[in-house]
């Protein structure tokens, strides 16, 4: 019985929302209701944010975000998970819990520490606990190339350093990762997928000339977390991902002054369905 009322795929994402629509929560819902799943949210923090900058944030209180989860644990079944900004290490640690506490499926951690206009959204002294008590919970880690940098501690310049980079991130806990390309200025994006097996891959699109990128690192972490709700595995689920977040890229659309968003019908406008990446 309660089978059939929960049927429907659901999804998470534990993060933080952005006034301006392009990023965080707001990227992850508009990602979740194009690839057809049902999207929920825990929100961490509020961010008073638009295509320019990030203006303010403020930190949800604990038990607000305990009460968060439990609303969801009661009612629904959530198939997958992602996480996004945490903001600081108490709440990365509160979150952990609740990770823990439930059952939320696969979680996809992407470990958002510095928006595109340059606003911390993750304290330095957090890294560390993102290290030992974030990524040992991580079925796939999507971190950017300063991310990886920051929790390998090390300067990350060539592919090698990349794949090397991957490894240590799995030896800290994290099942498969993902290191995303995109803040590298060649004219092909790449970004490395490492697998719990050890087989790994580079996933290549041509670099779309546009400072309208706001959300993209948000709105593949979604795109993964929602074709695994659907049963794909994680390697199809990561090839729809990227497929979905560069046409998002390329499908640009005119909103805000600075980094604008992602265009998420974009898939619909390629003809992509989750059936036939
Ligand atoms: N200009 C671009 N053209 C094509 N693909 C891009 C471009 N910029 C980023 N990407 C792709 O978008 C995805 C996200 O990468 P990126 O490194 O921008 O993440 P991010 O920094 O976490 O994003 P954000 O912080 O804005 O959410 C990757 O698959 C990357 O290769
Ligand atoms: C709330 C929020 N989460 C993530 C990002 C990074 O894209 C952002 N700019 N804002």
């Amino acid at each position: 019985m309660d089978n059939e009322i929960n049927s429907f795929p659901q999804v998470l994402t534990i993060a933080g929302t952005d006034s301006g629509g392009g990023a965080g929560i707001m990227a992850d819902l508009k990602t979740f209701q194009a690839r057809h799943v049902f999207g929920t949210a825990v929100v961490v923090a509020v961010t008073a944010q638009n295509t320019l900058g990030v203006q303010n944030s403020f930190m949800l209180p604990k038990a607000m975000i305990d009460d968060q989860f439990a609303a969801l644990a009661d009612d629904l079944h959530i198939r997958a998970c992602k996480t996004g900004m945490l903001g600081d290490a108490q709440h990365v640690r509160w979150v952990v819990a609740n990770l823990k506490k439930y059952n939320w499926g696969p979680v996809i951690v992407d470990p958002v520490m510095v928006a595109k206009g340059g606003a911390v959204l993750l304290d330095p002294d957090a890294i560390q606990t993102v290290q030992q008590q974030l990524l040992p919970l991580a079925t796939l880690i999507t971190p950017n190339l300063p991310e990886a940098e920051q929790l390998t501690n090390q300067k990350i310049t060539t592919q090698k350093n990349i794949q090397q980079a991957a490894h240590q991130l799995q030896e800290l806990g994290a099942q498969n990762v993902l290191i995303k390309g995109g803040h590298h200025l060649a004219q092909q994006v790449q970004d490395y997928v490492l697998l719990a097996d050890g087989s790994d891959f580079w996933l290549e699109a041509p670099r779309v000339d546009t400072n309208r990128t706001h959300g993209t690192g948000d709105t593949l972490s979604a795109c993964i977390v929602a074709e695994l709700a659907q049963g794909h595995d994680l390697t199809t689920a990561i090839r729809c991902g990227k497929q979905y977040v560069t046409a998002a890229i390329k499908h640009t659309i005119q909103v805000g002054h600075g980094h604008g968003p992602l265009n998420h019908w974009a898939g619909q406008k390629e003809g992509l369905t989750h059936a036939e990446i």
